[in-house]
């Protein structure tokens, strides 16, 4: 990982086939871009304690487990980002943004129809993927 690389915890909360997404605010970098939940992660963080921090921050649900779903590496020129994209389907709490930003459960098929970051396209295919192999 390079330093100026950032490295994001990124949730795909899903529940009875729904994913629950919310929309980065327009200021920020990749603004009003849907995004699935998380955050940077902190020095001496594991990536799990990061999303389980984040969700909680963001959303105000309580995370008992998550797993390993892939990690994409992009380069959006004024920014490189390594998202370590994982599973929470064990979580407490029905999640409600805190910062204001709008949120909603999306059916997994509809996903594709959502404006996501570039580098969202691979993990946009892995969770219809998956789901409907479920
Ligand atoms: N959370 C999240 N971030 C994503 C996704 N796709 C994507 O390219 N990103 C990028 C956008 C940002 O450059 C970075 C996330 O960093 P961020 O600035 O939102 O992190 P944060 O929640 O800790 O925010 P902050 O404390 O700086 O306000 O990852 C995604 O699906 N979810
Ligand atoms: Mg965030």
């Amino acid at each position: 990982m390079t330093d100026k690389q950032v490295h994001v915890a990124v949730g795909v909360i899903e529940r009875n086939g729904h994913i629950f997404l919310t929309r980065r605010a327009a200021h920020q970098h990749q603004g009003n871009k849907w995004e699935f939940p998380g955050g940077k992660c902190e020095p001496g963080e594991t990536v799990a304690q990061a999303l389980a921090r984040e969700l909680s921050e963001e959303l105000a649900i309580t995370v008992h487990d998550c797993s390993p779903l892939l990690v994409v590496c992009h380069d959006y020129g004024d920014k490189q980002v390594k998202l370590d994209v994982h599973w929470v389907r064990d979580f407490d709490g029905e999640p409600q943004s805190q910062e204001g930003l709008e949120g909603r459960w999306v059916l997994a098929s509809v996903l594709p129809d959502y404006d996501f970051p570039a580098a969202n396209v691979a993990i946009v295919e892995q969770v219809v993927a998956q789901l409907l192999a479920d």
